[in-house]
């Protein structure tokens, strides 16, 4: 990933000013870099001892994998995967995993994603589905907004008679630390069109997403 200094902003209120106005700020890997050795420091660290050396380095290169989302697009990872087919029944992708990582503590968000939609003349290849779901898992996100994006990204997509998301994860940020209560987890749901308006069909997908598959 090419990350540079803007040229146009040379003194740190250029810089802030960019970000009051909304302009994407970028800078180089040296001073993402500076920034993790900063952090060890503050943490009481010595930075410069042989085990946290490349520590800097690896904090960075993990962290650009951990939101590599917001380098990809919805056409690339679909790679002309929506098909015609007169299908209309409901398809359903259950238990996809999420490592996602919460946008107030950048911790990690792990659970497991449902998504269903009912085709109307196109479906899409099941691998996007998961696709689409890694996408917006490796961003900053609330577990809320993760659920919605993926449903209105298919929605957009397929034009579908609806689609279903429901996510189920675990915050290390309230495991690990704060209110620090491990076995907790939340349940986010998204409902578009049929799913949202019958209340039948709602239940027919809850129903298999609680049925324990004989996979497991
Ligand atoms: N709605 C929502 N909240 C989240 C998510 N991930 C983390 N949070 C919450 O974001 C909130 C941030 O609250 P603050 O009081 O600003 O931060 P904090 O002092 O670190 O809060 P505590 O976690 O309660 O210690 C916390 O309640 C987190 O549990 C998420 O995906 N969705
Ligand atoms: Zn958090």
């Amino acid at each position: 990933m090419t990350l540079s200094i803007r040229p146009d902003l040379t003194s740190a209120d250029q810089v802030l000013s960019s970000l009051a106005t909304g302009q994407k700020q970028t800078v180089t890997e040296a001073e993402m870099k500076q920034a993790v050795r900063t952090l060890l420091i503050g943490l009481g660290e010595d930075p410069d001892r042989e085990g946290l050396k490349d520590t800097p380095k690896r904090v960075m290169k993990a962290l650009q994998f951990l939101t590599k989302g917001y380098h990809e697009s919805l056409d690339e990872l679909l790679n002309g995967a929506v098909f015609t087919e007169d299908a209309n029944e409901m398809v359903l992708v259950r238990d996809i995993d999420i490592f996602s990582s919460c946008e107030h503590h950048i911790l990690p968000i792990i659970g497991r994603a449902h998504v269903a939609y009912i085709p109307n003349g196109k479906v899409i290849g099941l691998s996007k589905i998961a696709r689409v779901c890694e996408m917006y898992a490796r961003r900053l996100q609330v577990q809320e907004r993760l659920t919605v994006q993926i449903a209105d990204a298919l929605q957009g997509l397929l034009k579908p008679q609806g689609v279903a998301v429901v996510i189920e994860a675990t915050h290390m940020c309230m495991v690990m630390r704060g209110v620090q209560k491990p076995g907790s987890w939340t349940v986010t749901s998204a409902m578009r069109g049929v799913f949202s308006e019958d209340v039948r069909t709602r239940e027919e997908f809850m129903n298999l997403i609680r049925h324990n598959s004989n996979f497991h």
